[in-house]
């Protein structure tokens, strides 16, 4: 049953605060694309750049949560909707503590994700589409996952037998089929500084 008589508390120290001292706005650095495409290697590797800058940073990645916090839930699309909501909660209380959060969730569904966009402060969701045709990630197959999928071994994959929406209006695109680890990470700290997320790079 949900919980009734709960009463919202106002910290004492504010996020403005905490955004202040850091020197760097906290935003939600929300990586979406298929498996293999990507957004693991690109969240360590912007997470890098931007701790190199001494900015507050965390990357939640699919396969990690799924061990702890979402180890109830598998890949039917109502596991995957709570799977998002809750990193999409997650993710807004590292904002609040001052924190960028950077996410690696494939989160399949356009409604999924704009409800997480739609939970956040204007500016603070920035989705970046981690591109990447089924054919590059399944011949990269980094986990061996495309064969045993192809081959039946599991049920409802992304891209093979449960479907992945595009982003219609992502802040970013990366085609990592296209373009090298190096540059996706500079375009990505590029619009970080154009919004003056972040004050230097
Ligand atoms: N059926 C199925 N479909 C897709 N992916 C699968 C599946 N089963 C296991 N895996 C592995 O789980 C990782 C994806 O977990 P996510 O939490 O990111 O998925 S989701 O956002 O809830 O759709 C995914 O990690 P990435 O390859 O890093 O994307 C896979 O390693
Ligand atoms: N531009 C690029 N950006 C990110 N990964 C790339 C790029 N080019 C090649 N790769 C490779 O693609 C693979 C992506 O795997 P991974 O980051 O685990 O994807 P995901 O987390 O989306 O499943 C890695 O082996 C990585 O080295």
């Amino acid at each position: 049953m949900a919980s009734t008589n709960v009463v919202w508390q106002n910290a004492t120290i504010t996020r403005e605060q905490r955004e202040q001292r850091n020197g760097h706005r906290a935003v939600t650095l929300w990586f979406t694309g298929l498996s293999g495409s990507g957004k693991s290697t690109l969240s360590n590797a912007v997470e890098a750049r931007l701790f190199e800058l001494g900015c507050n940073t965390f990357v939640f990645d699919g396969d990690n949560i799924r061990h702890g916090l979402c180890k109830d839930l598998g890949f039917s699309d109502t596991d995957r909707t709570e799977n998002i909501r809750r990193i999409g909660e997650v993710a807004k209380l590292a904002n609040q503590s001052g924190v960028i959060a950077l996410t690696a969730f494939i989160s399949p569904f356009r409604a999924d994700r704009d409800l997480v966009r739609n939970t956040m402060p204007e500016g603070d969701f920035i989705e970046v589409y981690v591109k990447c045709a089924l054919e590059k990630c399944e011949e990269r197959d980094v986990k061996g996952l495309y064969k045993k999928a192809r081959a039946g071994l599991i049920p409802a994959f992304t891209g093979i037998s449960s479907p992945y929406e595009e982003p219609t209006h992502a802040e970013l695109t990366v085609d990592t089929g296209e373009t090298d680890i190096h540059t996706c990470v500079e375009q990505i700290v590029n619009y970080l500084l154009a919004k003056q997320v972040i004050s230097k790079a």
